[in-house]
């Protein structure tokens, strides 16, 4: 009798899924059209068509719970059963699902439409997000222009965004409840499968909390030297609009006037790909040649076709904001960014393509199963290249660098770069989801929104607002993932576990050899070496199809998110800071902020 319930379940499940990919499809494709091209019609068109598909997703899910599936023999019958019992946001009334979908619209179209005035020139008022701002930020050393860049923006795309926000909260924490989650919260950790999932979050901070407070003291006191003492204090938080990225979330843009060694040559990827007449395409076909070098797949050529790989000049409103998309009928994938030529862009432009080789590994898999293992593994696989991409030896390879002395001098130069890309953002990425846990949970509530998140930038972060903040502003939605309902901790997990990923695949290369000065995890480049991409591939090909313990398992031998990778890589760096910060007698840690914000 089970038996024969369990084999109506798989013929079941098997047509569910195709239905579902097609449904899929139709969302990303309306998705793709309002993202790429925002009017009223596309988004009307977006919201009628994914209310559609919440009911026929509602009438599906139905007939899914009336099969007894979790007595079912078969675990991975049992595992596609599972992830299609989860409804999600389709569980909600038509009328509160609309509300959602309206609330998230306005919050994207408000983030993507938002322009401030130019400092200097108020009345060139077209500024956005990408490139302008992110330039100004790049390049300006000027205090006061950062400051009002700053405000503006935080203004434009920050506080226009509050109402919207609450909104959103509302009725995501609904359809949460309506899926068995206390809140949003819960069911955003839900998908790291392990009920101590949020203990591990913060037990990976603990780890690496030593090494970001050596190079916070290291950067503030370049930066006090550099500002002036009046602008930059000696022991408090570090303004967040003098570290060269409008949400402070990396420092790389500081690098070049903050090194350890500044009479050693410089690593300005910029320039060399600016003087070798780089272009957005060369650039993505740069990145896809590394994939093959791992005889990992080539971009299809549909992607070649439909992605959109600079912003268009035709003064269309677009979301900007980098992304690769899946259209879940295993021929077309596509990445959508407005690339300018810049080191940025290149590391960018290798993460997205990670996404897409992700997509490529696991497009045969039953679609419920083409994800990440958990969401950190979907941005930590661009990154994993990019990692063996930015050291001096494979710059070198391209032509982007000239030869240079490989002694410690330089060394210490190379990781101090890396740790203000990939040490630096921690604290920022953890306190992003730690304070939208907060507001999901309604711990923090409306009246004390920015008061709840400067309180988190200062404490995790060392970092404090230019000028000082009230409840009038709404600081968090002038982040993009903010604004468009993006899970954050991903990239928190991402940043930790590459780092595992990258010394596995350097061991399988033959790059990394530990205890070994000639072999160091930081310069290893595993570039051609199809050993590694036979590795990666393979635990890509898992797509979500086991629990992530497995699918890391099969790369690096562990079962456990640990910082270990990202330790043992920066280890140098580590000895060196400490050492500095006690020569210079410079202060480790910062005391509460002067500035006004609660
Ligand atoms: C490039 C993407 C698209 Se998935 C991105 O959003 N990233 C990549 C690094 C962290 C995060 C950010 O920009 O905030
Ligand atoms: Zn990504």
């Amino acid at each position: 009798e089970r038996a024969a319930e369990e084999a109506a379940g798989r013929e079941y499940i098997r047509k569910l899924d195709e239905l579902s990919a097609k449904s899929r499809n139709r969302a990303s494709l309306a998705s793709w059209a309002y993202q790429s091209n925002i009017t009223d019609y596309n988004e009307q068109r977006l919201t009628q068509i994914s209310l559609e598909i919440a009911e026929e997703e509602k009438e599906y899910w139905k007939e899914t719970m009336t099969y007894l599936w979790r007595e079912f023999e078969d675990p991975d019958l049992r595992r596609m059963f599972e992830k299609y019992s989860v409804l999600g946001t389709s569980a909600l009334p038509e009328d509160l699902n609309q509300r959602l979908i309206q609330a998230i619209n306005n919050m994207q179209s408000t983030y993507a439409r938002a322009t401030i005035c130019d400092y200097k020139d108020r009345s060139k008022c077209d500024l956005h997000v990408e490139p302008e701002v992110t330039d100004i930020f790049a390049q300006s050393n000027d205090a006061e222009e950062l400051k009002y860049t700053w405000l503006e923006w935080h203004k434009a795309a920050g506080a226009a965004s509050k109402d919207y926000f609450t909104e959103y909260v509302n009725m995501d924490n609904e359809a949460a409840k309506l899926n068995g989650f206390d809140s949003v919260a819960e069911w955003w950790i839900s998908t790291y499968d392990e009920p101590d999932s949020e203990e591990q979050f913060a037990a990976l901070w603990e780890q690496v909390k030593p090494l970001y407070q050596q190079i916070h003291a290291y950067v503030r006191r370049h930066l006090r030297l550099r500002y002036g003492e009046d602008v930059v204090s000696a022991k408090g938080p570090i303004p967040a609009h003098l570290l060269g990225n409008i949400w402070a979330q990396t420092w790389n843009n500081v690098e070049k006037f903050t090194r350890p060694y500044p009479e050693k040559p410089d690593v300005d990827v910029t320039e060399a790909l600016i003087r070798q007449n780089y272009t957005a395409l060369k650039m993505f076909k740069t990145a896809e040649e590394f994939f093959t070098s791992l005889n990992l797949s080539a971009m299809p050529d549909l992607f070649w076709e439909r992605s959109i790989i600079e912003k268009p000049n035709d003064g269309r409103d677009m979301v900007c904001h980098a992304s690769a998309w899946d259209f879940f009928d295993g021929e077309d994938f596509r990445i959508k960014q407005c690339t300018t030529i810049t080191n940025a862009f290149f590391k960018t432009t290798h993460h997205e393509m990670g996404h897409i080789q992700y997509y490529l590994q696991y497009k045969d898999l039953p679609s419920i199963y083409r994800a990440g293992a958990n969401p950190g593994f979907h941005e930590a696989v661009g990154d994993v290249i990019a990692l063996s991409v930015s050291t001096p030896k494979h710059l070198r390879v391209m032509g982007l660098l000239e030869d240079g002395p490989e002694d410690l001098e330089s060394n210490i130069n190379q990781l101090y770069k890396m740790s203000l890309d990939k040490v630096v953002f921690l604290p920022f990425a953890y306190l992003l989801d730690l304070f939208r846990y907060g507001v999901f949970r309604g711990t923090t509530t409306t009246n004390d929104y920015n008061c709840h998140f400067w309180q988190l930038r200062e404490s995790l972060q060392g970092v404090e607002p230019p000028a000082p903040r009230s409840e009038e502003d709404f600081d968090p939605t002038a982040k993009y993932h903010v604004s468009a309902d993006v899970e954050y901790m991903r990239y928190y997990i991402s940043y930790i576990i590459q780092f595992q990923f990258h010394r596995s695949l350097c061991q399988i290369a033959g790059e990394y050899v530990p205890g070994d000065p000639n072999k160091l995890l930081s310069n290893c480049d595993i570039y051609r070496s199809t050993e590694a991409g036979e590795a990666l591939g393979k635990m890509l090909q898992l797509g979500s199809s086991k629990p992530w313990p497995d699918a890391m398992e099969a790369l690096t031998g562990q079962r456990k998110m640990d910082a270990s990778g990202v330790l043992e890589y920066f280890e140098p760096l580590y000895e060196w800071l400490k050492q500095e910060n006690e020569r210079t007698g410079e202060f480790v840690g910062w005391e509460p902020s002067n500035v006004q914000y609660c």
